[in-house]
């Protein structure tokens, strides 16, 4: 729980008070079922790479991770296949185009650019091994229970309002097999990534799996390991340039912090050697990423200069912050 006189909370809070009132940005109606979140949810949670919880709103309020999933299971794919495996199926380029575009899926590569659009998130998930739907499921759960900490599981009812729903995924995922892009599995890997972005989270959890890639994959609340450290560095590399989708770009110069956004509202960031930060917040703006998730995070990079061209001079004021007693 928070640690509610420390200097860093008190910042927090003030934060959450600034953008509650602001409630530009629509709910992801595309999804059925993510219509019918209530649009005032708004949490804020930061987690230290030591294991301390900042965390201000309801940071207990469940929702579905959806894009934020593909960080994860692209470094899965990662452990399971290396480096250059994966790349001959998913490429690192940032789009430029919404992260649910086909438009350069028929271009001269026939690659998916990169893992954190769509395309590039079913290669992705089509990589994950196991001999079935159920055994390729539950590697995929044990993957983010380490990163979480706790149990997890799908929710059902956004799971099946996107299955019965996803048809430009499926149109994506039938023109990467036409391409070999993905094997013939193409259903198994559609209800895969289907079940990942329906993975219930709160904010807390994204942040202490923010946590986690910042303390060099390994859970700081656990002391478990989720991922090799040699792959952080691809991870928040394409974190960096294609998180954001077609606002990476502005993202990384004025944020300037690996980050990744989903539909359903959460934003986390990750400051390496440092801190995990989560925010939820459903309205989103045009690209499809939290309004109030946005600003919480430019306001943290800009207070404490952890733009990681600004480091390391706002490295030692952000942990002397964080250093600070209450
Ligand atoms: N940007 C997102 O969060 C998109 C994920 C969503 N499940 C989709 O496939 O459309």
């Amino acid at each position: 729980m928070g640690d509610l006189e420390h200097p860093f909370q008190s910042f927090l809070n003030a934060l959450y008070l600034k953008y509650k009132p602001l409630t530009d940005g629509a709910l992801a109606s595309y999804i059925p079922e993510l219509a019918k979140v209530d649009p005032d949810c708004f949490s804020i949670c930061v987690v230290t790479v030591d294991g301390r919880i900042f965390e201000v709103g309801d940071a207990d309020q469940l929702f579905t991770i959806q894009s934020i999933s593909k960080v994860f299971v692209y470094g899965m794919a990662l452990a399971e296949h290396g480096r250059d495996k994966v790349l001959a199926k998913v490429g690192v380029e940032p789009t430029g185009d919404p992260f649910n575009s086909l438009i350069r899926l028929d271009e001269s590569s026939k690659r998916p650019d990169n893992p954190m659009v769509n395309a590039g998130a079913i290669a992705t998930t089509s990589l994950i091994k196991g001999t079935g739907a159920t055994e390729r499921l539950n590697r995929m759960l044990d993957m983010f229970r380490h990163y979480i900490g706790r149990d997890v599981y799908i929710d059902m009812s956004v799971f099946m309002s996107e299955r019965s729903t996803g048809h430009r995924n499926r149109a994506m995922a039938h023109l990467m097999r036409h391409f070999g892009m993905i094997d013939e599995k193409i259903d198994e890997a559609l209800d895969l990534y289907f079940q990942q972005c329906s993975l219930m989270v709160n904010c807390r959890d994204l942040a202490v799996m923010a946590a986690t890639l910042a303390n060099k994959g390994v859970n700081p609340m656990t002391g478990d390991r989720a991922i090799p450290s040699h792959y952080i560095r691809d991870v928040l590399s394409v974190m960096y340039t294609c998180g954001m989708y077609n606002f990476a770009g502005e993202w990384a110069y004025k944020v300037g912090i690996p980050a990744k956004s989903g539909v359903s509202g959460g934003i986390i960031a990750v400051v390496p050697n440092q801190v995990g930060i989560a925010v939820f917040s459903p309205p989103l703006d045009a690209h499809g990423s939290s309004v109030r998730g946005l600003k919480v995070c430019e306001d943290l990079a800009r207070e404490f200069e952890l733009h990681m061209f600004d480091l390391p001079m706002g490295c030692s004021h952000f942990r002397q912050t964080l250093a600070n007693e209450p």
